[in-house]
């Protein structure tokens, strides 16, 4: 019997659009056996932290875009490792920065034998287009759009249901018949995934021949961002985080990570997250094998990279236990 070669599926999406999210969803859905390879931007792969534990097989790229990592043997040498295992598919997270059909272009002319390239999969974050306010304007180039086989309009318990509607008028307009697929926390039928490389190619959409023609510089097609990373093995002091989150250096546009709280009552790992204006947390035991400590990536333009390293170890506690009071401004934004 011959055997099938298995789907790469490219999630891409900016920044906090919910890109590990939806993998997770798709991990625990368990909707066959998934390979992950993640490639986050920062020293520290958060991204790889924060995946469901449900994976077959993971391969992490840390430390640039893989479109732009001098080495673009980096992806093959991770399909490579998981083309070999039976998969009936392989899921690249890219970092939020990453140039999809960069990404695409580096799967299909990939020479790994048992893989293929199985589509790219926009996840737009409907909450960051609404609360920008530039209805006209589309929530992510409209090179991605034009690379995507399907666009998942994310985050809509965010925003009103109109919005929503005003956001699928607008992409149906400028990438049409994109197919769309609305979702709360990547909660997104896996089979949607899976099959698109298989159906062929939609009106509209670049051909693999148009991918992997246009030869361009993928530096110069994104912005380029830093990623400031800090692992430490002491806890936050709770309220410089929050005061720094809340008003966070110019050009730092997302922070993401684990950070340890040490105080009675709240002890423990809060991971969190801060997209734009949104900030949040959300508090669990360590992963197993994992010891308490700070784990921050900030990533943004123009920013200066040793200031903002200073401020983060700034929040680093160095003195000692801190008392529950301490910790109740950071309440509010305490998800379940
Ligand atoms: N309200 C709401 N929050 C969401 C939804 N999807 C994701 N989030 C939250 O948005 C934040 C960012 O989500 P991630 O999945 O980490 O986003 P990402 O695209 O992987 O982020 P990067 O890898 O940094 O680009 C997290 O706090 C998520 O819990 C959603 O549908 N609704």
């Amino acid at each position: 019997m011959t055997r099938t070669r298995t789907p790469v599926v490219v999630l891409s999406g900016r920044l906090g659009s919910g890109k590990t999210t939806l993998l997770n969803h798709l991990l625990r859905a368990g909707a066959g056996r998934i390979g992950v390879i993640i490639n986050d931007f920062g020293a520290i792969n958060v991204d790889a932290l924060f995946v469901a534990g449900h994976v077959d097989a993971a391969r992490s790229i840390a430390g640039g875009c893989l479109c732009c990592l001098s080495d673009t043997s980096e992806l093959d040498r991770a399909l490579r490792g998981l083309g070999a295992l039976d998969l009936d598919a392989i899921v690249v997270e890219a970092s939020g920065l990453a140039e999809p059909r960069e990404l695409a272009r580096l799967v299909i002319s990939s020479s790994v034998r048992g893989v293929r390239f199985g589509g790219v999969v926009e996840v737009i974050d409907t909450a960051a287009w609404a609360e920008e306010g530039r209805y006209d304007e589309p929530p992510v180039a409209l090179d991605h759009l034009r690379v995507a086989s399907l666009g998942v309009v994310h985050k809509t318990d965010r925003v009103a249901p109109d919005q929503v509607d005003r956001l699928e008028e607008l992409l149906a307009r400028l990438a049409p018949p994109l197919p769309l697929v609305r979702a709360e926390h990547g909660q997104v039928d896996p089979e949607l995934l899976y099959d698109k490389g298989a159906r062929g190619l939609r009106a509209g959409q670049l051909s693999f021949a148009e991918v992997l023609a246009d030869v361009h510089d993928p530096h110069r097609s994104h912005s380029h961002a830093t990623a400031i990373a800090v692992d430490d093995p002491r806890p936050v002091d709770p309220g410089r985080l929050l005061a720094w989150l809340e008003a966070r250096p110019t050009g730092v546009c997302r922070v993401k990570g684990t950070t340890w709280i040490d105080a009675p009552g709240h002890r423990g790992r809060w991971v969190v997250q801060a997209v734009g204006g949104w900030v949040a947390f959300e508090r669990g035991p360590w992963p197993r094998g994992q010891e308490p400590g700070t784990r921050l990536v900030a990533i943004g333009t123009d920013v200066d990279a040793a200031a903002v390293e200073r401020e983060v170890r700034a929040l680093l506690d160095d003195e000692g236990e801190r008392g529950e009071t301490d910790v109740l401004p950071l309440l509010r934004y305490l998800r379940a």
